[in-house]
């Protein structure tokens, strides 16, 4: 049965800046992993900045679990976010780095350090624990990012472009790790690609972003199947 609590509605919700003007409408179900999607500039980036509170609107409302969160900073909304890179401190250890997903005071108790090294597990890292982030690989830095998510157990956890410095081998086996985590955790997933391949290997659903618009807000069959569109037909190589 589907929850009736969305994870994330948009209502109405209008962004503007000094050259463009962005407007969201959509209700996501709990529990899927959503592949956002468009062309650059589309506005998928902002899509997810104003979820996660690095961005307010100019107008509408943001709902997270059924609840406004128009007055919560980032930090205290039920979301984690991954960037393209930048995740990580470089000068402190991995561990170190995880844990600040705890607690951001570093104050960590011996259970706490367990997580940490579950974590680690979890992500195929185990015995990284003492390495900086600068020796690190793309891909490697990009599952402590991961594991820093993982142990801060928020429902939603949001990507931007996260295999986007990754060669393709790195980009599959970071795909089915986020599967395989997200198959553990039931939380919902959205992430930003350009690729439709992340989107078939990766996606149940999909949002297609077109000039600050969500023009497609689908089942992962049904997206596949569409031919109404020219800017989705671009993304998918239909022409
Ligand atoms: N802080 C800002 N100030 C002014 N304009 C902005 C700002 N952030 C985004 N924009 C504009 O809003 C539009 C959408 O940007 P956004 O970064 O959300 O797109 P995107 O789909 O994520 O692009 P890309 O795929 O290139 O990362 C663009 O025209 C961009 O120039």
């Amino acid at each position: 049965m589907i929850d009736p609590v969305p994870a994330i509605e948009l209502r109405d919700v209008e962004v503007r800046f000094e050259t463009a003007k962005l407007t969201f409408d959509c209700t996501i179900a709990k529990g899927g992993i959503v592949a956002v999607a468009g062309a650059s500039g589309s506005g998928k980036s902002t899509l997810l900045h104003l979820i996660a509170g690095f961005e307010d609107p100019d107008r509408g409302e943001v709902r997270i679990l059924g609840e406004n969160v128009a007055d919560r900073a980032p930090s205290e909304r039920p979301v984690s976010m991954i960037f393209q890179d930048n995740n990580l401190f470089a000068h402190l250890d991995v561990a170190t780095n995880i844990g600040l997903g705890i607690d951001p005071a570093l104050r960590l108790s011996a259970t706490d350090r367990e997580k940490i090294e579950d974590a680690l597990r979890r992500v195929g890292l185990e015995g990284f624990g003492k390495r900086l982030p600068p020796t690190l690989s793309g891909g490697e830095r990009q599952r402590v990012a991961l594991a820093r998510a993982l142990v801060r157990k928020r429902p939603l956890l949001l990507l931007d472009e996260p295999f986007a410095a990754l060669d393709p081998g790195m980009r599959a086996s970071m795909r089915s790790l986020l599967r395989q985590l997200h198959a553990e955790e039931g939380n919902t997933i959205l992430v930003i690609t350009h690729h439709p391949e992340d989107v078939k290997a990766l996606a149940d659903g999909v949002l297609f972003l077109d000039q600050g618009r969500i023009i497609a807000n689908d089942s992962l069959d049904r997206f596949l199947a569409r031919r109404d569109n020219a800017a989705i037909d671009r993304f998918l190589g239909n022409t």
